[in-house]
């Protein structure tokens, strides 16, 4: 059965110097014909996404969540139905529908840290990294006023062809822009396509994650060899693998 997993933004930053926006917003550098182009993709289905209309649901790769929302690979690249389709409502629009209910931002030794007052199951969507979307020009120049810290670069690789996505969250963002770095992280990032060519920065739990617990991912990425590649900001994250720096951001200059 599918879980109408319904949800509406209702979060705000604690500092109000700083901008809410729960997606992402073009910002210097960003190519709006990119995201203003949908994915070359569309389904048929009337209702429900079935399999054999469905473009989405049928081709292989594009199986993307459970009858349950729950992600059930994170090694693909994940298209979501989108306005082009025919479909109205269907099991392929998760992140499209916002964060989850029962998340808090609050202060713990890595100054602020998002946590959950809900358990979330492996596979199930936590929130986005929303913020603007700029240039790794831009990102260089906003890294040399020190603000690098919430600048999220994102390689994926096409073909042979690498795309960069940049998202910088320092002054305007949601509440992805709160979540720390763990050596054991209990979350990654996915790339997922909704209704543009720029991927929005899914969160999705890679464990059963328990209530009050801090919602952490690597911020070296999944598959990366943190230790040959170590920042000098000493890591907090108390993890028995900690590698006690944190990983310097790869991607960027
Ligand atoms: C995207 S922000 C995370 C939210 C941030 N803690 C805050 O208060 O807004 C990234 C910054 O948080 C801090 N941070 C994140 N994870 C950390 C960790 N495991 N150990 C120490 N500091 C961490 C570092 O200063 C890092 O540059």
């Amino acid at each position: 059965m599918f879980i109408n997993n319904q949800r509406e933004d209702n979060y705000d930053h604690i500092d109000d110097s700083l901008i809410y926006s729960s997606t992402n917003i073009p910002g210097p550098g960003c190519n709006i014909n990119d995201l203003n182009s949908c994915p070359n993709h569309m389904c048929i289905c009337t209702n429900l996404c079935q399999t054999s209309s469905c473009e989405y649901i049928s081709s292989p790769g594009y199986n993307n969540y459970d009858n349950f929302g729950k992600l059930i690979s994170i090694n693909r690249f994940i298209y979501e139905c989108n306005d082009l389709c025919k479909c109205t409502s269907c099991q392929n629009r998760i992140v499209q529908l916002g964060p989850r209910i029962g998340l808090r931002i609050s202060q713990c030794s890595k100054g602020y840290g998002l946590f959950t007052d809900i358990c979330i199951e492996k596979g199930q969507f936590v929130c986005e990294y929303a913020g603007e979307i700029i240039d790794l020009i831009e990102a260089e120049r906003r890294s040399n006023l020190d603000h690098e810290n919430y600048i999220f670069v994102i390689n994926e690789h096409f073909s042979g062809n690498v795309t960069t996505t940049v998202i910088d969250s320092t002054i305007i963002g949601n509440i992805g822009r709160y979540i720390n770095h763990s050596c054991e992280p209990n979350c990654m990032i996915i790339p997922v396509r909704v209704d543009s060519l720029i991927p929005r920065l899914a969160i999705f739990a890679i464990k059963d994650i328990q209530c009050n617990e801090e919602i952490t991912y690597h911020y070296g990425g999944e598959g990366s060899h943190p230790q040959n590649n170590l920042s000098k900001v000493k890591c907090l994250c108390e993890s028995l693998s900690c590698n006690s720096f944190l990983p310097r951001k790869t991607g960027l200059f």
